[in-house]
């Protein structure tokens, strides 16, 4: 691997403001960039409308419109999940004044990394990918429950609009989450519908986690050092990945052709994708899509690309074995993909370590010499290239 460094001197533009100052009440909104005139190749993926959740038969229809995108392609949309647009609007703008606080007020709140923790602030440039420093910033959310009351700290900013927060993390959470996993259990023909929310109720420890995210401007001098972006494929370690609208174009699907596709924004939708542990409680029936953050067309290199994410996750306590009570997972005959009986918290805690430290993967990736890395028990993740 190359060692080559670049100066980052994109990465942070900070315009340090008075924040003693501050109105937390009026802050001023946050405005999605134009989408891109470029003709790209963009995937087509299914919109579910959960408005259609509960009418007579709705479920059964939902599911049967997701059977082909959960088992071949791993994304889709949905739309009308209950939270307005205004809702949506405070949370950018909420993430937009968050990363103009200055550096010396979000240490405050950076990531114990030493624990694999991820909640809190991720400064960028943090790692060297493909010999480039990479441009992304993040701040991590956990859950609002008892398990972690008190272990995390907030800015004045967010301590200020952490009720609204929380209620929309519960929204997508019970709006959303729930119904896409009772969705999965038709699919697989459970007797449980409820199969899977019971791993996931909202109450119970686990490391589901609300994401600001932003990816700053890069000369392109310094996308061409990091290859564009290209060697970032990569599967979620989750349940579910939800993604709200995302006008700047990068993020691509590895589609089961080999070929590399681009997510459109959807007005008024959330962009879903299933991701490992999903994956893993069906011998990987369910599909842990491939996919990556590119550079973006040439008339949005400029702006800044922000992110509204929401990671579910199942509990820490659940064992990753395939469900033995499906018929759909028992036709096709899956097998477990650890070679020992393996559970959430160890899944985390071992992937995140990759995930946190992608000079460590890509030293055991070039160690192998096979394009892959051991995560943990035999099971192990691909390094993409081009
Ligand atoms: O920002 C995006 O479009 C996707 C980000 C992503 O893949 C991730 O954070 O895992
Ligand atoms: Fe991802």
């Amino acid at each position: 691997m190359s060692t080559t460094t670049v100066e980052t001197t994109n990465v942070q533009t900070n315009t340090q403001k008075d924040y003693s100052q501050y109105d937390y009440a009026n802050l001023e909104p946050y405005i999605h960039p134009p989408e891109t005139r470029e003709d790209i190749p963009w995937s087509e993926l299914v919109t579910l409308d959960l408005e259609d959740y509960n009418r007579p038969g709705g479920k059964e229809r939902l599911a049967k419109q997701l059977e082909h995108a959960v088992h071949h392609v791993g994304f889709f949309y949905v739309k009308n999940f209950g939270l307005s647009p205004d809702q949506i609007d405070q949370q950018f703008t909420l993430a937009k004044h968050f990363f103009e606080l200055p550096i010396s007020e979000k240490e405050k709140y950076e990531i114990n990394y030493a624990e694999a923790d991820y909640n809190g602030w991720r400064r960028p440039g943090r790692s060297l990918v493909a010999g480039a420093r990479d441009n992304i910033e993040i701040f991590n959310i956990p859950k609002f429950i008892d398990e972690f009351e008190g272990k995390y700290d907030y800015p004045d900013l967010l301590k200020a609009h952490l009720g609204e927060i929380e209620t929309f993390q519960r929204a997508l959470h019970a709006n959303v989450v729930m119904p896409l996993l009772r969705l999965f259990a038709i699919v697989l023909q459970l007797p449980d519908e409820d199969y899977l929310v019971k791993q996931h109720t909202y109450e119970k420890k686990s490391e589901d986690h609300f994401r600001y995210m932003i990816y700053y401007p890069r000369t392109d001098e310094e996308w061409a050092t990091a290859k564009n972006g290209a060697t970032g494929g990569h599967t979620d370690l989750g349940t579910v990945t939800l993604l709200f609208r995302q006008p700047v174009a990068g993020l691509q699907i590895l589609g089961d052709d080999g070929n590399w596709t681009s997510v459109q924004a959807q007005p008024g939708t959330i962009t879903v994708n299933l991701a490992d542990t999903i994956s893993h409680l069906t011998g990987g029936w369910l599909k842990s899509s491939v996919h990556r953050v590119v550079a973006p067309p040439q008339d949005q290199r400029e702006f800044k690309r922000t992110g509204l994410l929401y990671f579910a996750r199942p509990h820490n306590d659940a064992k990753l074995l395939p469900i033995t009570d499906s018929p759909v997972l028992e036709k096709a005959g899956v097998k477990p993909r650890f070679d020992r009986i393996v559970t959430m918290e160890e899944w985390v805690k071992a992937k995140q370590t990759l995930q946190l430290n992608p000079e460590i993967a890509a030293k055991r990736w070039a160690e192998r010499g096979d394009g892959k890395v051991e995560v943990l028990a035999g099971f192990h993740d691909q390094k993409y290239k081009e």
